[in-house]
């Protein structure tokens, strides 16, 4: 493992341990029977076209501060208008300013199938994600040796909740086919070492990809030609934080990356 996510994943596993004491996990478990419905991830994904997940995002490690003064509300609400498939919401806290809250507005705020995008280490996190309100979480191959990323994917199927696997080289996208046999692979065009981005990383692992699978590419996406690119080979959905949460109107930004912006409003992005 590298340093930055080596050092966002132990310091995540001290707040897991914090939460623990807080909310144990024996009270989680109990409220997950009281959980919401589920809203279909996956699903929405495999629509004709690229599908957009859009993503709520405060800051991060390489942007810094990305959007002040939002609401979780406005956002998501923008998105879904906008035509966003899904969301996804960052709840990791000391890095990208996220909290599990953010997730619950999001859920009430709009009907559209959430991601909770944090780096899940432990089962705990998962239920958490549930009572949140999540229908999806997000594993990352680099974080996790394969033993952990065995009981968790399972855990999270058990709990009803789609799995976006994400991997960024083809040692972590074997691993993924491999150990877990994922439906839903989302390549990370960032490497989440140094925080450096290139999309092409999609087009080099996509021919990797077994048929049947759901293919997410994820990071660095800023104009509608990228878009329409991923659509031509065949991705099924991107993932989309920055350019969106940076637009001074998201839900037209959203719009002309879809391609329903109408003539001359590139000026969205
Ligand atoms: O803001 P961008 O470049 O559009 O990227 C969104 C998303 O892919 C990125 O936030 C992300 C992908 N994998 C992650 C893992 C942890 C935290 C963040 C991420």
């Amino acid at each position: 493992m590298n340093n930055v996510l080596e050092r966002i994943v132990d310091v995540t596993r001290e707040e897991v341990r914090r939460r623990r004491k807080e909310v144990p996990m024996a009270d989680l478990e109990a409220r997950i029977h009281h959980a919401h419905d589920g809203r279909p991830f996956s699903e929405a994904l495999v629509r004709p076209g690229v599908s957009v997940i859009a993503e709520h995002k405060r800051r991060s490690p390489s942007a810094g501060e990305i959007r002040e003064g939002a609401t979780v509300t406005e956002i998501a609400q923008a998105y879904e208008r906008g035509g966003a498939a899904a969301l996804s919401v960052l709840t990791e806290g000391p890095h990208f300013g996220g909290t599990l809250g953010d997730l619950e507005e999001a859920r009430r705020a709009t009907t559209l199938p959430i991601l909770r995008k944090d780096f899940i280490v432990d089962a705990y996190q998962i239920y958490e994600a549930v009572v949140a309100g999540a229908d999806a979480i997000l594993l990352i191959v680099a974080a996790l040796d394969p033993a952990d990323l065995v009981t968790l994917h399972r855990e999270a199927l058990a709990v009803d909740l789609d799995v976006l696997v994400e991997v960024h080289d083809e040692s972590e996208l074997d691993t993924a086919l491999e150990v877990i046999d994922a439906d839903v692979i989302g390549i990370n065009n960032r490497d989440l070492g140094d925080f450096s981005v290139d999309v092409e990383r999609t087009y080099e692992l996509l021919s990797d990809v077994p048929a049947g699978k759901t293919v997410v590419s994820e990071s660095g996406f800023h104009t509608r030609e990228q878009v329409e690119e991923l659509e031509r080979v065949g991705v099924d959905a991107v993932l989309i934080g920055e350019t969106l949460m940076r637009a001074p109107d998201p839900e037209a930004a959203l719009r002309v990356l879809i391609g329903h912006g109408g003539s001359g409003a590139d000026d969205a992005l």
